[in-house]
Formats: C-alpha cells, sequence, structure tokens
C-alpha cells in the first residue's frame, strides 16, 4: 500500500525549474531513497512531501492528506529530520527531546528514545558538545519523538566517519523494523545500495530511474571490469586478443581489464596460459554509480556543502 504519492511534482524558483515533473509512491513500511547529485532536486522534493513548500503543480497524498493544505495533520503522522545546526546550541540533549515531546500528546518516551539511539550519557550535554554522529542521532531522535508513520532522513550520514555512518545505517533499519516507513535522501550511492529497499534517481529537476537497488543495477548493459597485480611487466597483447576483452588499462599498480562475456575466466585461463603470474584477480562488480553513468551519460559527483 502507497502511503506516499507524488504525481507530476513541478517546483520553479525564479528561473531555476528545481522539479520538473517527478512521480513515484513509497510502500508501507520500506526504505525509500531518494538519490541524486548536488542540485538535483532531492529536498525541495522532501520538502513539498513534508508540507514545508509548497508545489507549483502536480499531486502528493501523504497518508491521505494534502501536505501543504493539511500541514498541521501531517505533523502528527510524519517526523522530519531537522537539518544540522538548527538547534540552539546551549540546549542539552535531555531538555531538546523533553521540548519536542510537547509538541505531542501521545509522543514516545524520551528516555527510551535516548537509550535506542545510545545517547542516554549525553543527556545533560549541550547540543553544541555533541560530536558529528552524536548530533545526527539528537537529530534522528527529534524526529521519531512524535512516534510518525514516515520519518523523513535527508543527507542522514553527510560529515560522519565510515563506522558512525554504518551504526547509523544499522539504525535506520531498526527504525523500519518497527514499522516506521522511511524517506531517504542521500547522495551517497553506498547508502542506497546498502540501505534502500527501492531507490528513485533523480538528475535536473527529473526522475530518471525507479527501482530496487539490484534491479537498477541488473538492468544495465554495463561491460565488466576485471582487476588483478601482475608480478612483473607483460604484454598485453596476450589479453588484447581474446574475443571477450575491450581495453587493458593500468590503474595505481593494477592491471584493468575491460570486456564482456565471461571475462575472469577468460583473462585467469590466457595469464595462466602464459605464465604470467597475477595475485588478488577479481571481477569487479557493477555499483549504482554505473547505473547513474549509463542513465545520464555523466559521471555521479557531489560535493559536500561546507
Ligand atoms: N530557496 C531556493 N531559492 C532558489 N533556488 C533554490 C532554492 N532552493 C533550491 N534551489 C535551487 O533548486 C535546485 C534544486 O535544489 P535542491 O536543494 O532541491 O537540490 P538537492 O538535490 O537537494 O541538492 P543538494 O544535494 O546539493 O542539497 C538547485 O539548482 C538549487 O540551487
Amino acid at each position: 500500500m502507497a502511503v506516499i504519492e507524488v504525481d507530476g511534482l513541478r517546483k520553479r524558483y525564479g528561473e531555476t525549474l528545481a522539479v520538473d515533473g517527478v512521480s513515484f509512491g513509497v510502500d508501507q513500511g520500506e526504505i525509500f531513497g531518494i538519490l541524486g547529485p548536488n542540485g538535483a532536486g532531492k529536498t525541495t522534493i522532501v520538502e513539498c512531501v513534508e508540507g514545508v513548500r509548497r508545489p507549483d503543480a502536480g499531486r502528493i497524498s501523504v497518508l491521505g492528506l494534502d501536505p501543504w493544505r493539511d500541514r498541521a495533520k501531517l505533523r502528527r503522522v510524519l517526523g522530519a529530520q531537522m537539518q544540522g545546526g538548527a538547534l540552539p546550541e546551549k540546549l542539552r540533549v535531555g531538555e531538546a527531546l523533553a521540548l519536542y515531546r510537547s509538541f505531542y500528546a501521545d509522543g514516545a518516551d524520551p528516555e527510551g528514545l535516548l537509550a535506542d539511539l545510545g545517547l542516554t550519557a549525553k543527556r545533560d550535554t549541550a547540543y553544541e558538545d555533541l560530536s558529528g554522529g552524536q548530533a545526527q542521532r539528537l537529530s534522528i531522535a527529534l524526529a521519531l519523538i512524535g512516534r510518525p508513520r514516515i520519518a523523513v532522513l535527508d543527507e542522514l550520514t553527510t560529515g560522519l566517519d565510515p563506522q558512525a555512518r554504518r551504526d547509523t545505517w544499522e539504525l535506520v533499519e531498526q527504525i523500519r523494523d518497527t514499522g516506521v516507513t522511511v524517506l531517504l535522501v542521500t547522495h551517497f550511492m553506498a547508502e542506497a545500495q546498502r540501505l534502500c529497499d527501492r531507490v528513485a534517481i533523480v538528475d535536473r529537476g527529473r526522475l530518471v530511474a525507479l527501482d530496487t537497488p539490484g534491479g537498477l543495477i541488473a538492468g544495465l548493459d554495463a561491460p565488466r571490469r576485471v582487476r588483478f597485480r601482475a608480478a612483473a611487466p607483460f604484454d598485453h597483447a596476450v589479453l588484447t586478443g581474446l574475443d571477450e576483452v575491450a581495453e587493458v588499462g593500468a590503474e595505481r599498480g593494477e592491471t584493468v581489464v575491460t570486456g564482456t562475456g565471461d571475462l575472469l575466466h577468460a583473462v585467469s585461463s590466457a595469464l595462466v596460459r602464459h605464465g604470467v603470474v597475477a595475485t588478488e584477480t577479481r571481477l569487479e562488480h557493477a555499483t549504482l554509480d554505473d547505473a547513474f553513468l549509463a542513465l545520464t551519460g555523466r559521471p555521479f559527483e557531489h560535493r559536500e556543502k561546507e
């Protein structure tokens, strides 16, 4: 069952057409990713879903509500993660939760949320003294304090180190396991690939693909790549002569072979036949980066904001 339906959404800021006719549906209980490079229109889309921006055209339904018209009712069912730095510096973690809890008649237990998010020991810590990961977890706690049915998380792990990022992914899975539908905005391919049940890829205000991460990758007619480390220089002709091989190159001391078909087998046996000693031989799997390139003709690039 779709809990969010977006149909023909359009939003312009002056000369900039930020969202240009985007349609998608989010099912109950899934982690749905909106993935795209800088300026693709991701935040504008979710802000329209959250009822903080008014669409120029199109229809949005969130659990049967019109987000813009029914903003007050929407607050009770949708929790949005606030952007970094949105809290007063001196506000303590426990105070922030108590304040946000007071907005709801039937909110979550702040102590339980603190424990779930690993913030119990930080209850008396001021916002300004939290680490990046802790501040991020607090913002997630605040999004969940109203016991929402839908949580919108925007650039959830930007600025976090790899461990904190993985911890946050686990946390999002736990949130989904409690039955909350998660709408996740991200520009991290790995995050979308690891976490999302389905991903909408947005580019220049348009939706260019919508599928499971596996489906997006499987649909690719992308060339395969085999990488290995040769013990000594060798004549590339032993590989370029193979039907499966399109190109042989070098990258960071490794040989990179691009081609089609059963490339790994063809390359490995040719190397053995010609007495080339190779280590760390592996087939590189296609990723969402490859899917983006195939869909848009451009490599995926994203700059983090200051
Ligand atoms: N308030 C605004 N006024 C004018 N232009 C805006 C405004 N907000 C966004 N834009 C422009 O609309 C386009 C889409 O922006 P949006 O923030 O939705 O993209 P995004 O995919 O979330 O990007 P990012 O990953 O960089 O945050 C961009 O060209 C942006 O510069």
